[in-house]
């Protein structure tokens, strides 16, 4: 730009110029393309798709043979613009872009319905991760070590309005505060309450890091000797 002898002309200089020094590459690559377009008419006639949605690739010497290059460069440009439609004749890939190229095994492994529940405006989890750095006392501990022990017959009389407890892996959690923020939804959170919910979490969702998000809720640890005498 800053030598411009030409004004606005230069900029157009410029560009011819490096298109002519790409200028073979560019050509082979239209050759390609070309030669793709001209492939997936002909594939219809031939077996020639045999490694696996590219069925150019061992089908260069066709491109003599099918008939002149110019009529592939110029057909070649119509199917690039309009969305690699040369991928439509691969095999078990109809109509998908590129990058599924190789996806049709994907569809066994389809994951199981989710029933996440869209959450409330100001519930997301962003929203939660806010408020539990705001939230002086999440757990209602007020004063209480959120170190001491619990029983279960505790954590079973806390059900109601903002004491709600459960036990995930030997912790005691209040989950009331994260109801409304549990992306499986309320109802489903409420199972948890006043029980030992470790198999339920696990049965959902055990990779979610419950330490992690309800570690402002911990109001102690479960007291399992209650258990372990009788
Ligand atoms: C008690 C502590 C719990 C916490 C901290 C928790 C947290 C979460 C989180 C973070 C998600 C989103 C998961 C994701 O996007 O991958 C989720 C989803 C879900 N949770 Fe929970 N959850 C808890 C308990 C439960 C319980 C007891 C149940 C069932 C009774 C349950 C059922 C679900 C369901 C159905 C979903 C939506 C489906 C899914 O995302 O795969 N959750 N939960």
């Amino acid at each position: 730009m800053e030598k411009s002898n030409n004004d606005d002309d230069f900029t157009f200089c410029q560009v011819g110029s490096l298109t002519d020094q790409n200028g073979v590459e560019a050509n082979n690559l239209a050759a390609d393309v070309g030669s793709i377009a001209i492939k997936d008419e002909s594939s219809s006639c031939s077996d020639n798709n045999k490694d696996g949605g590219f069925p150019w690739k061992d089908k260069q010497p066709h491109q003599a043979t099918v008939g002149s290059l110019s009529f592939s460069v110029t057909d070649a440009s119509h199917l690039r613009s309009s969305g690699e439609s040369s991928r439509e004749v691969a095999p078990g890939d109809a109509g998908t872009p590129a990058k599924n190229a190789e996806k049709p095994k994907n569809s066994t492994r389809k994951p199981a319905p989710r029933a996440k529940v869209p959450f409330e405006k100001g519930y997301s989890q962003m929203d939660w991760f806010k408020l539990t750095r705001t939230h002086p006392d999440l757990a209602g501990l007020k004063g209480q070590s959120n170190r001491r022990l619990i029983s279960m017959s505790e954590v079973k009389q806390n059900q109601k309005d903002g004491s709600m407890w459960t036990v995930l892996k030997g912790r005691v959690y209040n989950i009331s505060p994260y109801m409304k923020f549990h992306p499986g939804g309320v109802d489903m959170l409420m199972k948890a309450v006043g029980k030992d919910s470790t198999a339920l979490f696990n049965k959902y969702h055990a990779w979610v890091n419950f330490e992690f998000l309800l570690e402002k809720c911990l109001v102690g640890i479960l007291d399992d000797s209650e258990g372990k005498q009788t």
